[in-house]
């Protein structure tokens, strides 16, 4: 049978009979193997490597308990760590499923069984463990491509990666175009490290993080006594990358002035440092980027056009992070395994419901916005997957409330709204139930914007 159509494998560890039968007629779209001991379990396991298991966690010897179960449960994960493990507890057994998810099991269900309930977080579950997979192969793939530590799987981003293997040999100036945090730099470096020129100095300097006045001194350099302060000769970023690649990061925040010194050093390559009177050669690659419209600021008299056409004989258009089809998830697991081996955690990935808000998440901030993001969730997180909360998002990808001021507002919200709620909308009696005055809920009704 072509692996496409070979049904998926479900492993169904249940010591009661009945329950067995039950499950078998539930999940006829997989091939579903059932066992009823720890034993049982572990053999088919080990030859059929299913996807997904649900586990009872009272099994025998210990029927009542959950030892048998807990101890199945660590032995599967050891076995199979990628497998996604549902346990069932039973009535107010819910410690015991959170500590179960705590070991690394995927999620639980209670009993009795409902079987649309647990039809849903079966196919959930290998749907997660399906796209798991995927980003591991993904990730691998590109891990060992030419462009170190640009991690993508998108057809966009390829296309980009493609494009700078192909322009870096060229000793052509390249103009990154895209938003902040999309990875200009790692490309700028990406072109360097390409180019015939690695080997030689990568000299990054931002533009736009620097005030006007020191701009030029820090490209030019300077000599003894140009000005006040400038106590000793020293070079500028221009001469410090000599036979390297000069990467401007902000182009567009250059002042207009210092464009024109700009200009004439790409035209001649020389320099002149400020208070010197030596025209000195530098030979340097000028990589450029910008997250701006130069072509607007080219419009409005703010960018030269000719500079603009000295720094863009190539342009590549950085596509933003949710542009890139998978690749949030993606580089988020990226960041997840190396942030993970660099704090020491033993995390064994993300919960679903962080997936669902990196996928919908816009990203504004890019690649650095979710670096920084799973830097954080893998010092926060206390359970053995990252989840949403451990984020900073809901499962809807928008960004929780953090700060005090909004926790006490929605806690307000809240109260209002249950109080309502318990006096079936009537506001004298609401207002009693919070012990303020009717006024004042009315007032607060307005402040939170609640309809009656
Ligand atoms: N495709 C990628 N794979 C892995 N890491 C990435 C990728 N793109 C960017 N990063 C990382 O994200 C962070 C931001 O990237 P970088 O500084 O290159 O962005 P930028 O576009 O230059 O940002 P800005 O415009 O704000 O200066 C860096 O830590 C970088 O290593």
């Amino acid at each position: 049978m072509p692996e496409a159509m070979q049904k998926q494998k479900l492993l169904i560890v249940e010591d009661d009979v009945g329950l067995q039968r039950q499950y078998r007629w539930n999940f006829e779209t997989y091939e579903v193997f059932v066992a009823g001991t720890r034993a049982e379990a572990l053999e088919i396991l080990r030859a059929e490597m299913p996807k997904v298991v649900t586990l009872d966690l009272g099994l025998p010897p210990d029927p009542d308990g959950t030892s048998e179960g807990f101890a199945t449960l660590e032995e599967i994960l050891r076995l199979t760590p990628d497998a996604k493990v549902i346990v069932a507890s039973g009535h107010g057994a819910r410690e015991s499923a959170l500590r179960a998810i705590a070991i690394g099991a995927y999620d639980f269900y209670q009993k009795p069984v409902d079987a649309d309930e647990l039809g849903f977080i079966v196919r959930r579950a290998f749907h997660v463990q399906a796209l798991e997979a995927e980003n591991r192969v993904l990730a691998d793939q590109r891990q060992s491509a030419s462009l170190k530590g640009i991690i993508t799987g998108s057809q966009q981003m390829m296309k980009v990666c493609e494009m700078i293997e192909r322009v870096a040999p060229a000793d052509v100036a390249v103009m990154l175009l895209g938003a902040s945090g999309t990875g200009k730099e790692l490309l700028a470096r990406a072109v360097h490290d390409l180019s015939p020129r690695r080997g030689k100095s990568f000299v990054a300097i931002n533009c736009a993080a620097i005030p006007e006045n020191l701009l030029e001194s820090e490209l030019f350099g300077y000599e003894k006594g140009a000005f006040t302060g400038a106590i000793k000769q020293t070079l500028g970023k221009i001469e410090m990358a000599e036979g390297g690649t000069l990467f401007l990061d902000e182009i567009g925040d250059i002042p207009f002035p210092l464009q024109v010194k700009l200009l004439r050093f790409l035209q001649e390559r020389v320099i002149e440092r400020i208070g010197g009177r030596r025209e000195i050669p530098v030979d340097v690659r000028i990589v450029c980027a910008t997250h701006q419209d130069l072509e607007r600021l080219i419009t409005e008299n703010r960018f030269r056009e000719d500079l603009f056409y000295r720094l863009s004989e190539i342009t590549i258009d950085i596509p933003a992070l949710k542009e890139r089809d998978g690749d949030p998830t993606l580089v988020a697991q990226h960041f997840l395994n190396k942030f993970s081996q660099e704090h020491t955690r033993n995390l064994k990935g993300f919960s679903a419901d962080a997936l669902t808000a990196i996928t919908a998440h816009a990203w504004p901030g890019n690649v650095r916005e979710l670096e920084n993001k799973v830097k954080r969730a893998v010092i926060m997180a206390e359970g053995t997957r990252v989840t949403a909360i451990d984020l900073g998002l809901d499962k809807f990808g928008e960004p929780v409330i953090l700060n005090l001021k909004q926790v006490r507002e929605e806690a307000d919200r809240r109260a209002l709204k249950n109080a309502l709620a318990s006096a079936d909308g009537n506001i004298s009696q609401a207002a009693k139930l919070l012990g303020i005055s009717r006024p004042t809920f009315y007032d607060l009704l307005k402040q939170h914007n609640i309809q009656i």
